[in-house]
């Protein structure tokens, strides 16, 4: 479903990013990054190095339609919510999502090669603020904006995933990733 071009752009880290290897655990099964048809979701993580945010690369595929050759609104918040999870455990808050704000501001073509940024804006106990951005992956033209909160968890329930994403995270700072 996606051309070979796609793949590679999908693939392709922008300067200053860096490649997230996430494991399959969390992949395989994900909601939003789970299918490798391409038919659905295609995405790609990143961190930013500057300011270790998080970066992703999407496309919405034909299955995410909402409005006529357009992405649903849903669909692009959830890639928003998953962003901006992901933004939060990449600067080790192990959390979940309580509170999502979505905000849809141009309509998204199917097909469209675009680029999520997510970072951390505030961190007050267990309560993680993120805020997100899906914009055109070659232009300025903001199809999405959100915050949210997240709650962070016990670590204890999370343990392998946990100590997992510490792997990865730090491997990343090694520049063996
Ligand atoms: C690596 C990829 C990551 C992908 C991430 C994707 C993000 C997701 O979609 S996660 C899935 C969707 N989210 C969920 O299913 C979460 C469901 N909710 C829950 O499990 C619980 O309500 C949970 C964990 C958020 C909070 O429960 P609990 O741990 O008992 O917290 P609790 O003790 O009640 O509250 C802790 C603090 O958070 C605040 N809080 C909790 N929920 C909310 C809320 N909805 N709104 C505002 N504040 C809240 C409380 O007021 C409290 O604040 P304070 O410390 O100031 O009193």
């Amino acid at each position: 479903m996606l051309s070979d071009d796609d793949v590679k752009w999908l693939e392709t880290p922008q300067p200053g990013w860096s490649a997230l290897r996430l494991p399959h655990m969390i992949l395989e099964d994900s909601f939003v990054s789970g299918d490798s048809s391409g038919r659905r979701l295609s995405l790609r993580f990143f961190r930013h190095d500057p300011d270790r945010s998080l970066r992703a690369k999407v496309i919405f595929g034909p299955g995410t339609q909402g409005p006529p050759g357009h992405a649903h609104g849903g669909s692009m918040a959830a890639v928003l919510d998953d962003a901006m999870g992901g933004a939060a455990w990449m600067q080790g808050h192990p959390v979940v999502a309580a509170e999502l704000t979505a905000r849809f501001k141009t309509m998204l073509p199917l097909g469209a090669r675009c680029v999520v940024e997510a970072w951390v804006s505030a961190v007050d106990g267990r309560k993680v603020r993120v805020a997100g951005r899906l914009r055109q992956g070659d232009g300025d033209t903001v199809f999405a904006e959100g915050e949210a909160l997240f709650i962070t968890l016990d670590p204890k329930k999370f343990g392998v995933l946990t100590s997992e994403a510490s792997r990865i995270f730090s491997e990343l700072d090694e520049g063996t990733s």
